[in-house]
């Protein structure tokens, strides 16, 4: 019965941290972005966001992952014959890498905040995907256990990398022509209110 317990808080600790894991990539995106504001707009945006990643960082994400962590300790503690299971090595491993994303994501705040960030908003939104498809991998293995289809879920790996790449490209594209459309009808503005004086 405890077992039940620890399994459903480990599920909720998940649902918290994986809010946090998809909610800090967004904020990323709009905290490089609003470098192409211009001033005052720009300082106040990265105040913003700034404070917007440390709270998410330190309040959501952190006790997310540790409780997630702690549930899943309790339930080996409980079961401790699934230590012995494949799928449990496959998904503590997987799990181990979403653990040095998470760390990693903290590491890119204070790179933010120290002004040392290198990485385009594009890039970004590439990275924004990372949790996405170890959400989708380490759900697969907790599910189907040992007979997880490995082909299955290779494959449906590979569409989702091909499927984000492919929107990502889309959308800078989208973004490069609006942003070539709105300096076009910003000169033309110019141009109508010079020859108006
Ligand atoms: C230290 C890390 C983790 C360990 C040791 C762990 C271990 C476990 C164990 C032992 C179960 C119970 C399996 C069963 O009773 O059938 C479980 C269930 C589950 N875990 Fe994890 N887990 C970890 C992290 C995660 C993460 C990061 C996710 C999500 C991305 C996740 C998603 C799930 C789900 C959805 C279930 C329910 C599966 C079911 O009942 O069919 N776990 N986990």
């Amino acid at each position: 019965m405890n077992y039940l317990w620890f399994k459903a808080f480990h599920i909720v600790g998940v649902v918290a941290w994986f809010a946090g894991l998809f909610y800090i990539g967004r904020l990323f995106v709009y905290h490089r972005e609003a470098n192409e504001q211009p001033e005052p707009a720009r300082t106040i945006l990265q105040q913003q966001y700034q404070l917007m990643e440390k709270r998410l960082y330190k309040i959501i994400m952190t006790p997310g992952m540790v409780f997630t962590v702690i549930m899943a300790i309790a339930m080996l503690i409980t079961a401790p014959e699934l230590l012995k299971e494949p799928w449990l090595h496959a998904k503590l491993g997987l799990v181990a890498l979403l653990v040095g994303y998470h760390h990693y994501c903290g590491r890119l705040i204070k790179q933010m905040e120290q002004g040392k960030f290198t990485w385009g908003s594009q890039q970004l939104r590439g990275l924004n995907e990372v949790p996405t498809i170890f959400l989708v991998v380490i759900v697969l293995l907790a599910v189907f256990k040992n007979q997880l289809p490995t082909d299955i879920t290779a494959w449906a790996v590979l569409g989702m990398i091909v499927a984000f790449a492919a929107i990502i490209q889309l959308y800078a594209r989208k973004r490069r022509l609006d942003q070539e459309k709105q300096a076009a009808l910003n000169t033309d503005v110019s141009k109508m209110e010079g020859s108006a004086s």
